[in-house]
């Protein structure tokens, strides 16, 4: 697949990220590729996958839903952790995806490539490249490094980055702005209906979501907390 026929398929849209953590009680690959397979029928015009579950997960996705997959690895949670090598990337496209999700950031990454080597190793493989950014001047780079979709899916996790409760509409309309013929893809932290269609107004591409449609730990968590019974505090689990 190519990028004219990617944007073809997404553009507007909703992607779902279908992802769970190490401890959390849905990690598991088929149930991965069961929540794939509910958000294609709920209208994911594409599925972000892999994550922690790895080429597994990417490869029953990919070989489950008709929509097309945005893969990634993870490895651990310090510095670059998004598909942080060549060997991952090329991992995941031979595993069905045809976009590979990649750490985009400047912070050294584990294989000693350059992100440039990275994104020309992944196109030389026939794919397509998503840098997942934390801010403006790393959306810059990498879409001068070849990457084809610039995400912001790291903000608020990159030590200078800061955190917020909200997702990162700011950094879609800034990336929007200074990358007018990159496709700018809105991730991270969007709960709410309202958040995708502000991102779509701000000018993304597409809109990613993840927790709020497929984590139910998260999704319990919300509304027993509006009881008198709230739940725990625990660990994050995604
Ligand atoms: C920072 C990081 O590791 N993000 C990951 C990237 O694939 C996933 O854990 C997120 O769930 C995904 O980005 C979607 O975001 P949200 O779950 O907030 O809708």
């Amino acid at each position: 697949m190519n990028l004219t026929d990617l944007m073809a398929t997404i553009r507007g849209g909703l992607i779902v990220s279908c992802q769970a953590g190490p401890e959390h009680p849905l990690r598991d690959t088929s149930t991965m590729r069961r929540l794939a397979e509910a958000a294609v029928l709920g209208g994911a015009t594409a599925v972000r996958c892999g994550g922690v579950g790895g080429i597994a997960d990417v490869r029953a996705v990919a070989a489950a839903v008709a929509v097309p997959v945005i893969g990634l690895t993870k490895s651990g949670t310090d510095g670059v952790f998004i598909t942080p090598t060549v060997a991952d990337a090329l991992r995941v496209l031979a595993a069905g995806a045809a976009v590979v999700a990649t750490d985009a950031t400047t912070r050294p990454r584990p294989d000693g490539a350059e992100l440039r080597e990275t994104i020309e190793a992944v196109h030389d493989a026939g794919g397509i490249v998503m840098a997942d950014v934390s801010t403006v001047a790393e959306g810059v780079a990498a879409a001068s490094a070849g990457a084809d979709l610039v995400a912001t899916t790291l903000s608020g996790y990159t030590p200078y980055s800061p955190r917020t409760a909200e997702p990162d509409l700011a950094l879609v309309r800034d990336l929007v702005a200074e990358l007018p013929a990159v496709p700018i893809i809105a991730e991270g932290r969007y709960h709410r209906i309202e958040q995708v269609r502000e991102a779509l107004e701000a000018g993304a591409g597409a809109v990613v979501v993840g927790t709020a449609i497929t984590d139910p730990v998260w999704i319990t968590r919300r509304f027993a907390d509006a009881t008198h019974r709230p739940a725990p505090v625990t660990a994050e689990h995604r």
